[in-house]
């Protein structure tokens, strides 16, 4: 039987779970987004099947909703459902960084007979907005369901079986040790990469220069700075308790860096670097999720006019497909670093082997 499901916001994670579910023909997508010009693009560019205008035009013919909102908004349209028309066995998700206090928020839907699993795709990107939504977005990432203790499994069962056909790993989670375990590896770290940017500028007033010189690595590490403003407002105060506590740690680890930086000699710095080096090199191969920046090649390539469509020349007659195309100026008196993004790293290997054989760039992986 056909199932329906609603997706309120329509942006990078909506739009793609809009695409990666509708690669299952059972299943019909109505699509809400507040901001209407969002609304028409997703049904113009066959996001959704259908648009609602309302809200509660949907809600009463939905199997599944998913709020794909910034977590704050998520949690007052939950606190609005007493009032919308559903389906009994209606399954309602989300899909925001943080969940205690959406699962904190979904004890209200629980005692009015609502079922509510918490959901959180492991993927994404510094990009937002349905232009950038993308079907295969979750391949291969994990996706967090956090179910309530005794959540009928039979529902549970429900929201993963649809939710297989992004091939996307669905695990369980409890909701406090999820928000824990992403401000490690994903909330701090943008409270890092957004102070770095800061202290750029701030060093920019009296240096402007040292913007020019801002290359792959701090690149690199600043990329996630350029995410949507609101939606990490959201998460960083949803879960302020874990990030202060992620803090102190990082102040902790910071005074034994300068400790190390001021009083120990060569030998103990090169292993402060080495541990560090064998840890990050031992993560788990990055999944293809979060892969619009992970599958970057940079190439080395000299001043000349049509140099970029050499190039990219070498690439199509090989049929290497590109994702994106930009050039890093390092330095004024030569023309740059090409960067170019690939979907797969298996496209990136071919290409790095396509650029060696018809050129003499260099090109290189962050
Ligand atoms: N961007 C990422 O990499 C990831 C984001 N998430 C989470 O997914 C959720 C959505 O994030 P993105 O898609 O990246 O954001 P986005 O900014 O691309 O899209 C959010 C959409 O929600 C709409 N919206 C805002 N308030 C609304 C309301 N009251 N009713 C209907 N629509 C409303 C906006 O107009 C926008 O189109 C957030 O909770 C975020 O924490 C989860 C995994 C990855
Ligand atoms: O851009 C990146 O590398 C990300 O890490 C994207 C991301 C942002 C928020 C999430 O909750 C999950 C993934």
């Amino acid at each position: 039987m056909k199932q329906t499901i609603l997706i309120i916001g329509l942006g990078l994670i909506g739009g793609s779970l809009a695409l990666g579910l509708k690669r299952n023909k059972d299943v019909s997508i109505i699509g809400y987004d507040a901001d209407s010009h969002t609304l028409r693009t997703a049904k113009r560019i066959a996001v959704i099947d259908e648009m609602a205008m309302q809200i509660k035009d949907a809600t009463e013919f939905a199997d599944i909703i998913i709020f794909a909102t910034p977590v704050n908004e998520t949690i007052r349209l939950m606190s609005e459902m007493s009032n919308w028309q559903l389906k009994d066995q209606v399954i309602v998700t989300d899909t925001g960084s943080t969940k205690n206090e959406i699962m904190n928020a979904a004890i209200q839907l629980k005692e009015a007979g609502i079922t509510f699993v918490g959901g959180h795709p492991m993927a994404g990107s510094h990009k937002s907005g349905v232009e950038a939504a993308r079907a295969h977005l979750f391949e291969n990432a994990y996706y967090m369901l956090t179910p309530f203790e005794d959540e009928n499994e039979e529902k549970v069962k429900v929201l993963s079986d649809l939710l297989q056909v992004t091939k996307a790993k669905i695990v369980q989670v409890n909701a406090k040790e999820h928000d824990h375990m992403t401000a490690v590896v994903s909330h701090f770290p943008h409270l890092i990469a957004a102070s770095l940017v800061h202290q750029l500028a701030g060093e920019n007033k009296a240096f402007p220069f040292t913007k020019q010189l801002a290359a792959g690595g701090f690149r690199d590490l600043t990329r996630i700075a350029s995410s949507n403003p609101i939606m990490w407002r959201d998460i960083t105060v949803q879960n302020r308790n874990e990030l202060s506590n992620q803090l102190n740690m990082w102040t902790n680890e910071m005074i034994r860096l300068q400790n190390l930086l001021l009083h120990a000699d060569a030998e103990d710095i090169e292993a402060y670097f080495s541990t560090a080096k064998q840890v990050r090199d031992e993560l788990p191969i990055t999944t293809q999720g979060a892969m619009f920046a992970v599958y970057d090649l940079y190439v080395d390539v000299p001043d000349y006019s049509g140099v970029i469509s050499e190039v990219i020349g070498y690439l199509a007659k090989d049929n290497i497909n590109i994702t994106n195309l930009r050039i890093v100026e390092t330095r004024e008196d030569i023309f740059g670093i090409l960067v170019i993004s690939f979907q797969t790293m298996d496209d990136r290997a071919k290409a790095v082997t396509c650029i060696a054989q018809n050129t003499t760039f260099e090109t290189y992986i962050s």
